[in-house]
């Protein structure tokens, strides 16, 4: 088993990280004052608001935990902060690149635009980039319950905000009542202008079928994608086309992708070549951080430093970041993970 500090000195890669579900205690009381809201009296009650419990019967009562922190996310200086925050947390990880997502659509209950939501955010990773040694991009989720005429309205923000940490589109939420193949619009639609496309996929029990559907529309990447499982004929494919999955232990559980380890497909996958990564989803819904993730699979499969060092790799490789930046994220993870496996 791996030693914690061994595990705390590993650079890390996170491509999946929800903004919403991720928001440390500090933050959201610092939030709430910000807006003179109230908030539960002890940081007990806030944490017990803020995160899904172990009973958490499926992905939709995890989803409803996101209700608690939403409506402190609706200014511009509080999205800054929250961004900010996040970024804070994971280079406390030793996350050297980090991609973060969120859903635009839920930051407009008072008078933000979708632009100054995205601008807000893209603003506090910015702010962090300046404070920590890390680099931090934005994914822009859209919802799946939301109109097929709401979800148009984001494709053009990645013409509007020029900005370069605007690195990608998701989908995300309900995968249980929204298969993929009702977003073929907007995805081809996110292909053919050349945006970054990640898709929450084959997150639900007999959900398979949207992990095929994603990568036919156009997704390099898979949220998850613990139902790949399933499609072990389709394996050759995901490893040929190089699709990267976004894997997050504690949250595959929570969600009830899986129940029993046995089951959880992280190792077959890792071994039959496929592009896994680990990530963590939400570090507050979840109660968990990546060292948190790194010291599960550890304990869980064995995997040695050398393990570590290829899952980072695969992440590298699934980054929404020029290839030139690729180049020098290897080399320097290359040459950081030597030292490590020295000693
Ligand atoms: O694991 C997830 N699956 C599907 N949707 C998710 C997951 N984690 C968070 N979300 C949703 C809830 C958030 O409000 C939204 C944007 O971050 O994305
Ligand atoms: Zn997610």
């Amino acid at each position: 088993m791996l030693h914690s500090e061994l595990i705390a000195k590993m650079p890390k890669v996170e491509l999946h990280c929800h903004l919403d579900g991720s928001l440390s205690l500090a933050c959201i009381k610092q939030l709430a004052k910000n807006d003179g809201q109230s908030l539960p009296a002890t940081d007990a009650e806030i944490l017990e608001k803020a995160q899904a419990p172990e009973t958490t019967r499926n992905l939709l009562e995890y989803l409803q935990r996101f209700d608690f922190v939403l409506p402190l996310l609706q200014s511009y200086r509080n999205l800054e902060i929250a961004a900010y925050d996040v970024v804070q947390q994971a280079a406390k990880d030793n996350v050297k690149y980090i991609e973060i997502r969120f859903a635009p659509a839920q930051h407009l209950q008072k008078n933000l635009t979708l632009e100054e939501a995205v601008e807000a955010v893209i603003a506090g990773l910015a702010r962090a980039e300046q404070d920590f040694d890390i680099t931090a991009n934005a994914l822009i989720c859209g919802l799946k319950h939301q109109p097929l005429s709401e979800l148009e309205k984001l494709l053009p923000l990645f013409d509007t905000i020029s900005d370069e940490k605007l690195v990608g589109f998701d989908l995300a939420g309900d995968e249980v009542n929204y298969p993929e193949i009702k977003f073929e619009k907007i995805i081809s639609a996110a292909k053919n202008s050349n945006i970054h496309i990640t898709l929450h996929a084959g997150e639900c029990p007999h959900c398979e079928q949207n992990i095929i559907d994603a990568v036919e529309l156009g997704a390099t990447r898979i949220g998850h994608g613990v139902m790949s499982k399933d499609i072990t004929a389709y394996w050759e494919t995901l490893i040929e086309k190089n699709i990267v999955l976004e894997m997050a232990p504690t949250s595959n559980f929570q969600t009830k992708s899986i129940t029993a380890l046995a089951d959880y497909p992280f190792k077959k996958f890792y071994d039959a070549g496929l592009h896994v990564t680990l990530n963590t989803d939400n570090r507050t819904v979840s109660n968990t951080n990546l060292q948190q993730e790194y010291t599960k699979i550890a304990d869980w499969y064995d995997f040695q430093v050398s393990d570590f060092e290829k899952i980072n790799h695969y992440a590298i490789d699934g980054a929404f970041i020029p290839e030139i930046e690729k180049i020098q994220l290897h080399n320097d993870f290359t040459a950081d993970y030597a030292k490590l496996i020295e000693k």
